[in-house]
């Protein structure tokens, strides 16, 4: 599902408008239809107010005023603008509703306890105040309008966005609407999917003003939520005749002294992802851990002289070991330790591996000396998350927070890898410049080793053949679906690394039975966004 910032939005409109032909009214009337409609649907009550400003989110409350009041709902409007002052769609709009029996109060100042009453009289309230074209900070009787909302409406139906939110950088302005459903049109933006804005949007829902998708030609960026539709159908079949070779073999390289759980961590996640086998590669000092710890994987000691790391003359041992075996993926870096001579082993095996890798953790810290080593590779994923990705750019945490997907996809057109930028909202973006959005998980999975399972997934992904695109795609959205599983049990204060492991299974079987019943939405115009992503 493609998900747009505002001004995205705002040009694929214009594409509709100006080059489609498809005139702004009729976009109006369906988007006010689609508003009507998620409140006959999904949400309880026979009274509706209509708060309206002076812009188009306006002239869409206008409208849906009108449908509602065609529905047979006991409708009542304030304007917050002088009618005098509509223009355009929301002007026509204005004009066919006073003809109607449908109350319109012009909002006083002086009358402000009045309406705060009325808000408390009514079962819902459409917040149709502004929309995208908020420019400045919402202030005076608007500010004291969204205040009385907040305090007295019994449910809140946000129109395109919670008025008070920018649209373009998710800040509040002032003040903001607390929505318990927003309906917006066309596509999802960012904020309603990216903190702090989307705690304030309540449930989404998606409605098809009838834009066609080829109005989306104007845009620069390939941007998308990921939704169990997207990535369902990328696990692998089974074949009667399979062996385990069929589901390939993961050479896992990493752990130092203090460090062998991220590696072990890392095969028992990608055998529970369904890779058929999985090593550890290790340091010959730790070596009989690994042989206690591990069950299913097995592990491949490389001398390391009695120092409890990988040496800088380990290179060659273990590029021999994993380009002669039979192994069809590599996950590097969980547990490898600061040492610079691991470092520099972790940079030369990198550099002269040929096989499909993930890297993670040390072997990030390794490269971030030398980034450039990247380049030169094929299907490659990293997998930092900010203070790695921190180190990998150069850049600081607080301009990679402040832009996620720039950022990302910077990062992967220069170095042509795949970046999975780790965080409560994990960005990844592809070589060709590509973004997607991961909106499930929970900060339950803030803990220690999580990160390993992610390598230890997307590797064992890598391992059974798939592409690095759809091995971060499918990864990264099993990995957020086994935590929130897990969280569901075993709160997530309690949730730790391994159990994300243990509820593979869980979120596998969650994913194959959404892939045979997929979401059906009941109308074909409006979606759910919580449908749509699967959770
Ligand atoms: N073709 C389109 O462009 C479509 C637009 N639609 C609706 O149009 C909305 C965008 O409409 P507009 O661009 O007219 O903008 P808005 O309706 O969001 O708000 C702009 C109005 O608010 C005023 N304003 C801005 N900041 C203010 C502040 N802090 N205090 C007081 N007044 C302030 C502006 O002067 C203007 O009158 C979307 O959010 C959506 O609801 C939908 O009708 C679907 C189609
Ligand atoms: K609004």
């Amino acid at each position: 599902m493609r998900l747009l910032t505002s001004s995205e939005m705002a040009a694929v409109d214009r594409e509709t408008i100006q080059n489609l032909g498809i005139p702004g009214t009729v976009l109006m009337e369906n988007a006010a239809r689609g508003v009507a409609t998620v409140i006959y649907k999904y949400v309880e009550g026979n009274s509706v107010l209509v708060v309206c400003g002076g812009g188009n989110n306006g002239g869409d409350g206008l409208a849906a005023a009108r449908n509602l009041y065609n529905m047979g709902y006991d409708v009542e409007v304030v304007m917050l603008t002088q009618p005098e002052k509509l223009k355009g769609d929301a002007k026509l709009n204005y004009s066919i509703l006073s003809k109607l029996p449908v109350p319109i109060y012009i909002l006083k100042e002086t009358e402000l306890f009045e309406f705060g009453l009325k808000l408390r009289d009514f079962d819902i309230v459409v917040d149709a105040i502004f929309g995208t074209g908020l420019s400045r900070p919402v202030e005076g009787i608007y500010k004291q309008v969204i205040d009385l909302i907040n305090r007295y409406a019994q449910k809140v139906v946000a129109v395109d966005i919670p008025s008070g939110l920018s649209g373009s950088t998710g800040e509040i302005l002032g003040t903001c609407v607390i929505a318990d459903y927003t309906v917006t049109f066309a596509y999802p933006k960012i904020v309603h999917v990216m903190p702090p804005a989307c705690e304030y949007v309540g449930e989404v829902f998606i409605v098809d003003i009838s834009i066609p998708e080829e109005a989306t030609s104007v845009l620069d960026t390939d941007r998308f939520i990921l939704t169990f539709e997207e990535v369902a159908f990328l696990l692998p079949p089974r074949e009667i005749m399979s062996h385990k070779y069929t589901f390939g073999h993961l050479a896992v390289i990493g752990g130092s002294k203090g460090k062998t759980g991220a590696p072990s961590m890392v095969a028992e996640a990608s055998l529970r992802t369904g890779t058929g086998l999985s090593t550890v590669i290790v340091p010959s000092s730790l070596n009989e851990i690994f042989e206690i710890k591990l069950t299913e994987a097995m592990s491949i000691p490389v001398e390391d002289e009695n120092k409890g790391c990988f040496t800088a003359s380990s290179v060659q041992t273990v590029l021999d070991v994993v380009e002669s075996g039979k192994f069809s993926a590599v996950a590097i870096g969980p547990g490898l330790g600061n040492d610079p001579e691991t470092f520099e082993f972790a940079r030369e095996f990198i550099r002269q591996c040929s096989k499909p890798m993930v890297i993670d953790a040390d072997g990030l810290n390794a490269l971030a000396e030398n980034p450039e080593i990247l380049k030169s590779k094929e299907n490659v994923i990293v997998t930092p998350h900010i203070g790695e990705f921190s180190r990998l750019t150069k850049l600081s945490k607080e301009e990679i927070l402040s832009d996620l997907f720039g950022c990302a996809q910077d990062f992967a057109v220069e170095y042509g890898v795949t970046v999975v930028l780790k965080s409560g909202r994990t960005v990844i973006a592809t070589p060709d410049g590509k973004l997607y959005l991961n909106v499930i998980g929970n900060p339950g999975m803030a803990t220690a080793g999580t990160g390993d399972v992610l390598a230890g997934v997307i590797g064992g992904l890598l391992a059974m053949g798939l592409e690095a695109e759809d091995a971060a795609k499918l990864g990264v959205f099993l990995h957020s679906l086994s935590g929130d599983l897990a969280a569901q049990k075993l709160t997530q204060e309690s949730l730790i690394a391994t159990d994300l492991i243990k509820y593979l299974p869980e979120a596998i079987k969650f994913l194959k039975q959404k892939e045979s019943s997929p979401a059906k939405n009941e109308l074909p115009f409006v979606t759910s966004l919580r449908e749509c992503v699967g959770v």
